[in-house]
């Protein structure tokens, strides 16, 4: 009989487990962009006494397959926020001995927690709030007798990485949507009341003539002849008594005294209910905030709702001791999506096995993971490279201080003692279209300060593989642009919902013009725009020399203009386009690496 499951082998991919796998050493072949690079196999198979995955010996920057940290990691979440809702007002009297039926005394409810969000520094993943998703504020107490007040509900406060972009998705506003019934409801009754006041004024007018012209009354019992045929006797001036009553919407906002029946509540004699309105307002539809530096307070995302009356606000005349109270407000539901971008100094850019996660255990004390495998990165890894023992480079920041938002910034506005990279996962052929595990991590990319493109010297034209990356970039640039103009677009509409004035509810959307961009090649500036350079890696393995020379060659054509910038794009940075050869499993030339960064970075700080 066949076997029911397939071997672990054909289940197992070897990222998983790779200790399954590389005492056979199975080579993954994977052909990427444009079948450029292929997995380079290495011919000398691994014996079982070697841990690593290739021949050289086991070091920091040649581990073992299971040698990394993984810390957790999420750039995406999506979360429902519940605000709370309103306590109740209570109703209650006074009593005590002589004294039975004492003044009113119920307190007021408390207001619902609100919710807010805050983006700190010390936060670096949204993994916590993907597992939450759900964010509920405290409800407020209901009102107690002797005026006692409920108590507020607790408020909530989202913390988020700097560099979380929140969009709002959907939103249920129930007071909102309470107060567009009332509306319309209010603009109903208007209509109906003038409808009516000319049709009496119409049937006075002929009551008039018929008077006046042959002196009969219509007040009179007439036939009258039903839809269904039958005839029935018909006061003429019955229909004035119709009914014109609708209920009103907002009379289940009021909370009676238990023991009341249904019709005594019906037949019930409200005051009219007072406006309230939220101590908090709540931001208009939709949210969007690009978090990108601390937020000095917390912001408001979802409002509580208001607390109820007690009875005591409705003592009047009419109503010397009122035996009701108000409810509590319904609070903001609210479905948000927050993605972070992360804000590296330098993003490493590469396809996948190039050697960024090596070149990043190589400048910086980061523990990733690094394998002879497309995608052994699964997650953006962000290594810092400390700048302690740098000397002799010139300091920027005292003639020209940076914000104090910026965390790098030291206290007396001194050198930069440190960068960060984020290493993200290779990129393939089509990541901008969401192939690979491209387009998930290019965003980490798009706040990097300065790009460096790691290309692997061995696995074939440097140049090609260099235009291929850029090529995604730009389409991915492109692609982020548009999507921006359209939700520029969208904000734009203006519900114009002006029942006041005639009653009647006008929905006209006013879009108003949308913004000329510069044409194609200024799309994708985003990305082009930042200054790069090429660490050309495995520059030990043999026959690398000839590869890494074209690829200068092709550089310095294009620091000279004699070539244009391989996105194509306008305007795209081209000043000193520079190829650095390094063997990062060695720790070699990375130093110039990070010498041409702070280059990079300083220079940044001078343009802006
Ligand atoms: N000979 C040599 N091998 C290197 C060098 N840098 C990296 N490698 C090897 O190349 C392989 C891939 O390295 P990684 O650092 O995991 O590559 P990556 O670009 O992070 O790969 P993904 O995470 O899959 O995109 C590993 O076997 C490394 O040992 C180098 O400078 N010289
Ligand atoms: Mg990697």
């Amino acid at each position: 009989m066949a076997p029911r499951y397939p071997s672990t082998s054909s289940i197992l991919t070897p990222f998983l487990y790779p200790s399954f796998f590389f005492t056979s050493t199975p080579r993954v072949t994977c052909a990427v962009l444009n079948g450029s690079l292929s997995k380079r196999s290495s011919s000398t198979s691994t014996s079982s006494s070697r841990s690593t995955v290739n021949d050289l010996p086991e070091s920091r920057l040649n581990p073992k397959p299971d040698d990394y940290a993984a810390p957790n990691f999420a750039d995406k979440a999506q979360l429902t926020l519940y605000a709370g809702r309103g306590g109740s007002g209570c109703i209650s009297f006074l009593r005590e001995a002589f004294l039975p039926d004492g003044p009113p005394n119920g307190g007021d409810g408390g207001a619902g927690g609100s919710i807010f969000i805050q983006a700190a520094h010390g936060e670096t993943s949204l993994h916590k709030l993907a597992r939450r998703r759900f964010v509920r504020a405290g409800r407020g107490k209901t009102g107690q007798g002797s005026s006692r007040s409920g108590t507020r509900g607790e408020d909530v406060v989202i913390t988020v990485p700097v560099g979380t972009i929140v969009r709002e998705v959907e939103r249920t506003d129930p007071v909102a949507d309470e107060e567009l019934t009332f509306r319309a409801w209010r603009a109903l009754q208007k209509q109906r009341k003038r409808e009516e006041r000319e049709r009496l004024e119409q049937k006075e007018e002929t009551r008039r003539l018929l008077v006046e012209d042959n002196g009969w009354d219509p007040d009179t019992v007439v036939e009258v002849e039903d839809s269904d045929g039958s005839k029935r006797s018909r006061n003429v001036a019955e229909e004035e008594e119709e009914d014109l009553e609708l209920d009103d919407p907002r009379r289940d906002k009021w909370l009676l005294y238990p023991g009341m029946s249904k019709t005594e509540m019906r037949s019930s004699n409200f005051p009219p209910l007072p406006t309230r309105t939220r101590y908090l307002q709540q931001p208009p539809a939709p949210v969007y905030l690009d978090l990108s530096k601390p937020s000095p307070r917390p912001i408001l995302l979802a409002a509580g709702g208001v607390g109820g009356l007690g009875n005591p606000h409705f003592t009047s005349r009419a109503h010397p001791r009122p035996i009701f109270a108000t409810k509590g407000d319904e609070a903001v539901t609210m479905t948000i999506q927050l993605e972070l971008k992360l804000l590296a100094d330098v993003g490493l850019v590469g396809l996948p096995n190039a050697g960024k996660s090596t070149l990043l255990r190589a400048i910086s004390n980061s523990r990733t993971r690094v394998g002879n495998w497309a995608f052994t990165t699964l997650q953006p890894n962000i290594g810092t490279v400390v700048l302690d023992k740098y000397s002799g480079r010139p300091d920027l920041r005292r003639s020209h201080p940076r914000s104090s938002d910026d965390p790098d910034a030291d206290a007396q506005g001194d050198s930069r003692t440190r960068f960060t990279v984020a290493d993200i996962p290779g990129l393939i052929e089509g990541a901008h279209l969401d192939r690979g595990l491209g387009i998930a991590f290019l965003r980490h990319v798009e706040r990097a300060r300065v790009l460096a493109f790691v290309i692997d010297l061995a696995a074939g034209n440097a140049v090609k593989a260099l235009q291929s990356l850029w090529h995604e970039v730009g389409l991915y640039a492109q692609m982020r642009d548009e999507e921006e103009q359209d939700r520029e677009l969208g904000s734009r509409v203006d519900w114009n919902l002006d029942t006041e004035s005639d009653g009647q509810g006008s929905l006209d959307a006013t879009w108003a013009e949308p913004a000329v961009e510069g044409g194609k090649s200024q799309s994708g500036l985003r990305i082009a725009a930042k200054p790069w350079y090429v660490v050309a890696t495995k520059a030990d393995l043999p026959e690398t020399q000839a590869n890494f020379l074209e690829l200068k060659k092709y550089l310095s054509a294009i620091t000279k203009g004699e070539t244009p910038h391989p996105s194509g794009v306008d305007g795209a940075w081209v000043r000193d386009c520079a190829a650095i050869p390094v063997s990062a499993i060695n720790g070699q030339g990375v130093d110039r690496i990070i010498h041409w960064t702070v280059g990079l970075l300083d220079e940044d700080v001078l343009d802006q």
